[in-house]
């Protein structure tokens, strides 16, 4: 799947919902259908990303889409988590600061599914050295231990996590993922980002 081709795949709706003429719920969510029904499950409003979670494995995650997506400018391609996450990187390296990807929705929306493809993507990215690689390997096996001690079956999703997540990537003078995760109790959690605020 070359640029070119994925480019003309995503002229369904408008992939921009700043672009929407009418600003109706009802255009809204007739512009999502539109696009889901062709499997693009993701569509910016600016710099946020709307995604709707597709309950089945696309071919939209492997190695050629994240060289695709890398280093290159967030409005070039169609909409995707890989394109977000370029996009903090990249900021984070021109403006030398501290970059957040929120992510929220109800439970079974794939908040879960979209931070591991943002952490597999910054695996892939991101430079890297042999001790290095420990880290990284280390911050993405941690998601199954934490699944397997805080997640449920629900009536929404049958791999509910039922704790919330604060995860910290931490890099170095030299870009790479230098150091992991940290992950907390929701109840905990006003209490750290208060914490993070007041150091930064
Ligand atoms: N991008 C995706 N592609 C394919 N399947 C997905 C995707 N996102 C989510 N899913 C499917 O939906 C299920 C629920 O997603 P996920 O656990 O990420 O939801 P969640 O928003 O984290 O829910 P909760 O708040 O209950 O923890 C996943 O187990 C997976 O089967």
């Amino acid at each position: 799947c070359d640029v070119k081709s994925l480019t003309a795949r995503d002229h369904v709706g408008i992939q921009d919902f700043v672009l929407l003429d009418e600003t109706t719920e009802a255009a809204f969510l007739s512009n999502l259908k539109k696009r889901f029904c062709k499997d693009l499950i993701y569509t910016y409003i600016g710099t946020l990303l709307v995604s709707v979670n597709p309950y089945k494995e696309l071919d939209i995650y492997n190695k050629k889409q994240m060289d695709l997506y890398m280093g290159v400018n967030f409005f070039e391609l169609p909409p995707h988590i890989y394109a977000l996450a370029d996009n903090a990187y990249h900021t984070m390296l021109t403006e030398f600061n501290n970059h957040f990807i929120l992510i929220s929705g109800e439970s079974g929306a794939g908040k879960t599914e979209a931070s591991k493809k943002i952490l597999q993507y910054y695996a892939v990215s991101c430079p890297s050295t042999t001790l290095l690689n420990t880290v990284r390997d280390k911050m993405l096996m941690s998601n199954p231990v934490l699944e397997a001690f805080g997640n449920a079956k629900t009536l929404k999703n049958d791999n509910s996590s039922r704790f919330g997540k604060y995860m910290d990537i931490q890099f170095d003078s030299q870009v790479r993922i230098s150091s992991q995760i940290q992950s907390v109790p929701e109840m905990h959690f006003k209490e750290l980002l208060q914490k993070r605020k007041t150091e930064s």
